[in-house]
Protein backbone atom coordinates (compact mmCIF):
# COMPACT_ATOMS: atom_id res chain seq x y z
CA UNK A 1 0.00 0.00 0.00
CA UNK A 2 1.26 3.63 -0.76
CA UNK A 3 2.27 5.84 2.11
CA UNK A 4 1.37 8.89 0.13
CA UNK A 5 -2.13 10.33 -0.35
CA UNK A 6 -3.73 9.69 -3.68
CA UNK A 7 -3.11 12.91 -6.22
CA UNK A 8 -6.51 13.66 -6.79
CA UNK A 9 -6.86 13.69 -3.31
CA UNK A 10 -4.32 16.39 -3.04
CA UNK A 11 -5.04 18.72 -5.15
CA UNK A 12 -2.97 22.63 -3.60
CA UNK A 13 -3.60 26.20 -3.35
CA UNK A 14 -2.60 26.60 -6.88
CA UNK A 15 -5.52 24.58 -7.91
CA UNK A 16 -8.51 25.60 -5.75
CA UNK A 17 -10.75 28.54 -5.34
CA UNK A 18 -10.37 31.11 -4.04
CA UNK A 19 -6.66 31.27 -5.92
CA UNK A 20 -6.92 29.01 -9.14
CA UNK A 21 -10.21 31.82 -10.15
CA UNK A 22 -7.55 34.69 -9.37
CA UNK A 23 -5.27 33.54 -11.74
CA UNK A 24 -7.11 32.19 -14.35
CA UNK A 25 -8.45 35.93 -14.59
CA UNK A 26 -5.43 37.73 -13.84
CA UNK A 27 -3.51 35.60 -16.59
CA UNK A 28 -6.75 36.98 -18.76
CA UNK A 29 -6.07 40.48 -17.96
CA UNK A 30 -2.17 39.95 -18.27
CA UNK A 31 -2.87 38.66 -22.05
CA UNK A 32 -5.00 41.55 -22.73
CA UNK A 33 -2.94 44.54 -21.53
CA UNK A 34 0.35 43.33 -23.28
CA UNK A 35 -0.44 45.12 -26.41
CA UNK A 36 -0.59 48.09 -24.56
CA UNK A 37 2.76 47.80 -23.25
CA UNK A 38 3.77 48.09 -26.54
CA UNK A 39 1.99 51.70 -26.86
CA UNK A 40 2.53 53.07 -23.41
CA UNK A 41 6.68 53.12 -25.11
CA UNK A 42 5.55 53.63 -28.74
CA UNK A 43 7.45 56.35 -28.63
CA UNK A 44 10.56 54.60 -28.03
CA UNK A 45 12.97 52.92 -30.99
CA UNK A 46 14.02 49.37 -30.42
CA UNK A 47 17.43 50.70 -29.66
CA UNK A 48 16.14 53.30 -26.81
CA UNK A 49 13.89 50.14 -25.49
CA UNK A 50 16.92 47.75 -25.27
CA UNK A 51 18.82 51.19 -23.63
CA UNK A 52 16.68 51.99 -21.33
CA UNK A 53 16.07 47.73 -19.68
CA UNK A 54 19.88 47.91 -19.55
CA UNK A 55 20.24 51.01 -17.45
CA UNK A 56 20.88 51.26 -14.07
CA UNK A 57 19.74 54.73 -14.12
CA UNK A 58 16.89 54.64 -16.29
CA UNK A 59 14.77 52.06 -14.42
CA UNK A 60 12.32 54.16 -12.67
CA UNK A 61 11.41 56.44 -15.44
CA UNK A 62 10.82 53.23 -17.66
CA UNK A 63 8.62 51.16 -14.90
CA UNK A 64 6.51 54.55 -14.00
CA UNK A 65 5.56 54.34 -17.40
CA UNK A 66 4.56 50.88 -16.63
CA UNK A 67 2.92 51.43 -13.41
CA UNK A 68 -0.69 50.17 -14.97
CA UNK A 69 0.22 47.30 -17.01
CA UNK A 70 0.64 43.56 -14.74
CA UNK A 71 4.05 42.97 -16.85
CA UNK A 72 3.63 39.14 -14.84
CA UNK A 73 5.49 36.31 -15.62
CA UNK A 74 4.07 33.60 -18.01
CA UNK A 75 1.53 30.51 -16.51
CA UNK A 76 4.93 28.01 -16.91
CA UNK A 77 7.39 30.48 -15.11
CA UNK A 78 4.89 30.64 -12.24
CA UNK A 79 4.19 26.72 -12.25
CA UNK A 80 8.14 26.24 -12.07
CA UNK A 81 8.08 28.84 -9.26
CA UNK A 82 5.32 27.24 -7.64
CA UNK A 83 6.96 23.53 -8.48
CA UNK A 84 10.28 24.39 -7.41
CA UNK A 85 9.41 25.80 -4.21
CA UNK A 86 7.41 23.01 -3.48
CA UNK A 87 9.69 20.66 -4.08
CA UNK A 88 12.62 21.96 -2.19
CA UNK A 89 10.39 22.75 0.62
CA UNK A 90 11.30 26.34 0.52
CA UNK A 91 10.34 28.21 3.58
CA UNK A 92 12.04 31.17 3.18
CA UNK A 93 11.29 33.51 -0.50
CA UNK A 94 12.54 36.51 -2.02
CA UNK A 95 11.25 38.11 -4.83
CA UNK A 96 12.01 41.39 -6.90
CA UNK A 97 9.35 42.93 -8.57
CA UNK A 98 5.95 42.19 -7.51
CA UNK A 99 4.19 43.92 -10.07
CA UNK A 100 -0.22 43.27 -9.43
CA UNK A 101 1.57 40.14 -7.29
CA UNK A 102 1.26 36.86 -9.97
CA UNK A 103 4.37 35.51 -9.19
CA UNK A 104 3.98 36.35 -5.64
CA UNK A 105 0.68 34.26 -5.40
CA UNK A 106 2.47 31.35 -7.26
CA UNK A 107 4.93 31.17 -4.42
CA UNK A 108 3.04 31.71 -1.66
CA UNK A 109 0.70 29.86 -2.56
CA UNK A 110 3.63 26.87 -2.52
CA UNK A 111 4.46 28.45 1.03
CA UNK A 112 1.15 27.52 1.83
CA UNK A 113 0.95 24.08 1.06
CA UNK A 114 4.70 23.59 2.65
CA UNK A 115 3.31 24.24 5.80
CA UNK A 116 4.23 27.97 6.38
CA UNK A 117 6.83 30.10 5.57
CA UNK A 118 8.57 33.82 4.88
CA UNK A 119 8.21 35.44 0.61
CA UNK A 120 9.77 39.04 1.08
CA UNK A 121 8.64 41.00 -2.28
CA UNK A 122 9.74 44.42 -3.18
CA UNK A 123 8.10 46.68 -5.44
CA UNK A 124 8.73 50.78 -5.78
CA UNK A 125 5.26 51.77 -7.40
CA UNK A 126 2.57 52.48 -5.03
CA UNK A 127 -0.03 51.51 -6.48
CA UNK A 128 1.01 48.01 -7.77
CA UNK A 129 1.90 47.10 -3.87
CA UNK A 130 -1.43 48.09 -3.14
CA UNK A 131 -2.95 45.81 -6.17
CA UNK A 132 -0.94 43.13 -5.27
CA UNK A 133 -2.19 43.26 -1.20
CA UNK A 134 -6.02 42.65 -2.38
CA UNK A 135 -4.73 39.98 -4.82
CA UNK A 136 -2.90 38.60 -2.13
CA UNK A 137 -6.13 39.24 0.57
CA UNK A 138 -8.37 37.65 -2.02
CA UNK A 139 -6.46 34.51 -2.29
CA UNK A 140 -5.94 34.39 1.64
CA UNK A 141 -2.14 34.46 1.11
CA UNK A 142 -1.13 37.59 2.40
CA UNK A 143 -0.21 36.61 6.34
CA UNK A 144 2.87 34.73 4.29
CA UNK A 145 4.11 38.02 2.41
CA UNK A 146 5.89 40.82 3.35
CA UNK A 147 5.74 43.63 0.78
CA UNK A 148 8.71 45.68 1.11
CA UNK A 149 8.15 49.10 -0.44
CA UNK A 150 10.22 50.86 -1.59
CA UNK A 151 13.55 50.36 -4.17
CA UNK A 152 15.32 47.15 -3.85
CA UNK A 153 18.04 47.96 -3.83
CA UNK A 154 17.86 49.85 -0.25
CA UNK A 155 14.96 47.43 1.07
CA UNK A 156 16.75 44.05 0.42
CA UNK A 157 19.68 45.64 1.60
CA UNK A 158 18.84 44.85 5.89
CA UNK A 159 16.15 42.32 7.34
CA UNK A 160 16.81 39.07 5.25
CA UNK A 161 16.43 35.54 6.59
CA UNK A 162 19.51 33.50 7.76
CA UNK A 163 18.82 31.21 5.36
CA UNK A 164 17.49 31.62 1.61
CA UNK A 165 15.50 29.05 -0.37
CA UNK A 166 14.48 30.85 -3.30
CA UNK A 167 15.15 33.46 -5.20
CA UNK A 168 12.60 34.89 -8.10
CA UNK A 169 14.57 38.38 -9.67
CA UNK A 170 11.87 39.89 -11.90
CA UNK A 171 12.47 43.80 -11.20
CA UNK A 172 14.78 45.86 -13.56
CA UNK A 173 16.89 43.89 -15.47
CA UNK A 174 20.10 45.93 -15.14
CA UNK A 175 20.05 45.54 -11.10
CA UNK A 176 19.92 41.76 -11.41
CA UNK A 177 23.93 41.93 -10.57
CA UNK A 178 23.26 44.05 -7.76
CA UNK A 179 20.23 42.41 -6.15
CA UNK A 180 21.76 38.97 -6.17
CA UNK A 181 25.11 40.19 -4.41
CA UNK A 182 23.14 41.84 -1.62
CA UNK A 183 21.63 37.92 -0.94
CA UNK A 184 24.05 36.12 -2.29
CA UNK A 185 25.80 35.49 1.27
CA UNK A 186 22.09 33.97 2.88
CA UNK A 187 21.61 31.56 -0.05
CA UNK A 188 21.68 28.03 1.20
CA UNK A 189 23.51 25.41 -0.73
CA UNK A 190 21.40 24.10 -3.21
CA UNK A 191 19.25 27.77 -3.22
CA UNK A 192 17.30 28.37 -6.53
CA UNK A 193 17.39 31.53 -8.50
CA UNK A 194 15.06 32.11 -10.99
CA UNK A 195 15.41 35.48 -13.58
CA UNK A 196 13.13 36.02 -15.64
CA UNK A 197 14.09 37.65 -18.87
CA UNK A 198 17.55 37.50 -18.54
CA UNK A 199 18.97 37.72 -21.94
CA UNK A 200 18.45 41.82 -20.94
CA UNK A 201 21.29 41.79 -18.21
CA UNK A 202 24.21 39.91 -20.24
CA UNK A 203 26.71 40.96 -16.90
CA UNK A 204 24.23 38.71 -14.77
CA UNK A 205 24.00 35.76 -17.12
CA UNK A 206 28.09 36.28 -17.42
CA UNK A 207 28.08 36.28 -13.37
CA UNK A 208 25.91 33.16 -12.89
CA UNK A 209 27.67 30.87 -15.82
CA UNK A 210 31.07 31.76 -14.86
CA UNK A 211 32.99 28.62 -13.81
CA UNK A 212 33.74 29.94 -10.34
CA UNK A 213 31.10 32.16 -9.34
CA UNK A 214 29.44 29.30 -7.32
CA UNK A 215 26.65 28.28 -9.76
CA UNK A 216 25.28 25.94 -11.85
CA UNK A 217 23.06 27.57 -14.42
CA UNK A 218 21.26 27.01 -17.34
CA UNK A 219 19.04 29.17 -19.61
CA UNK A 220 14.82 27.42 -19.02
CA UNK A 221 12.42 27.88 -21.45
CA UNK A 222 12.34 30.65 -23.37
CA UNK A 223 12.70 33.29 -21.20
CA UNK A 224 14.46 31.94 -17.66
CA UNK A 225 18.19 31.91 -16.44
CA UNK A 226 17.92 28.79 -13.75
CA UNK A 227 20.84 28.93 -11.08
CA UNK A 228 21.65 26.78 -8.04
CA UNK A 229 23.85 28.18 -5.69
CA UNK A 230 26.50 25.96 -5.05
CA UNK A 231 28.06 24.48 -1.63
C1 LIG B 1 8.14 42.44 -14.64
S1 LIG B 1 7.34 43.25 -13.33
C2 LIG B 1 7.14 42.01 -12.10
C3 LIG B 1 6.04 41.02 -12.41
C4 LIG B 1 5.71 40.10 -11.25
N1 LIG B 1 6.87 39.35 -10.84
C5 LIG B 1 4.57 39.18 -11.63
O1 LIG B 1 4.82 38.06 -12.10
O2 LIG B 1 3.42 39.59 -11.47
C6 LIG B 1 8.66 44.20 -12.65
C7 LIG B 1 8.25 45.04 -11.47
O3 LIG B 1 9.43 45.39 -10.74
C8 LIG B 1 9.29 46.71 -10.26
N2 LIG B 1 10.66 47.20 -10.06
C9 LIG B 1 11.59 47.42 -11.03
N3 LIG B 1 12.75 47.82 -10.47
C10 LIG B 1 12.55 47.87 -9.13
C11 LIG B 1 13.37 48.23 -8.02
N4 LIG B 1 14.64 48.63 -8.18
N5 LIG B 1 12.85 48.14 -6.78
C12 LIG B 1 11.55 47.75 -6.59
N6 LIG B 1 10.72 47.41 -7.61
C13 LIG B 1 11.22 47.47 -8.86
C14 LIG B 1 8.51 47.43 -11.35
O4 LIG B 1 7.83 48.57 -10.87
C15 LIG B 1 7.57 46.33 -11.86
O5 LIG B 1 6.31 46.40 -11.24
Amino acid sequence: MSHFPAATETLGTLHTAPLAPLLTRLFAQAEENSPRNAEALADLSDDELERQMRSKTGYIDFYTRLKDFPLAVSPETGQLLYMLARSMRAQNVVEFGTSFGVSTLHLAAALRDNGGGRLISCEFEPSKIERAQRNLSEARLLDLVELRAGDALQTLSADLPAAIDLVLLDGAKALYPEILALLEDRLRPGAFVVADNADHSPAYLARVRSSNAGYMSIPVGADVELSMRLG
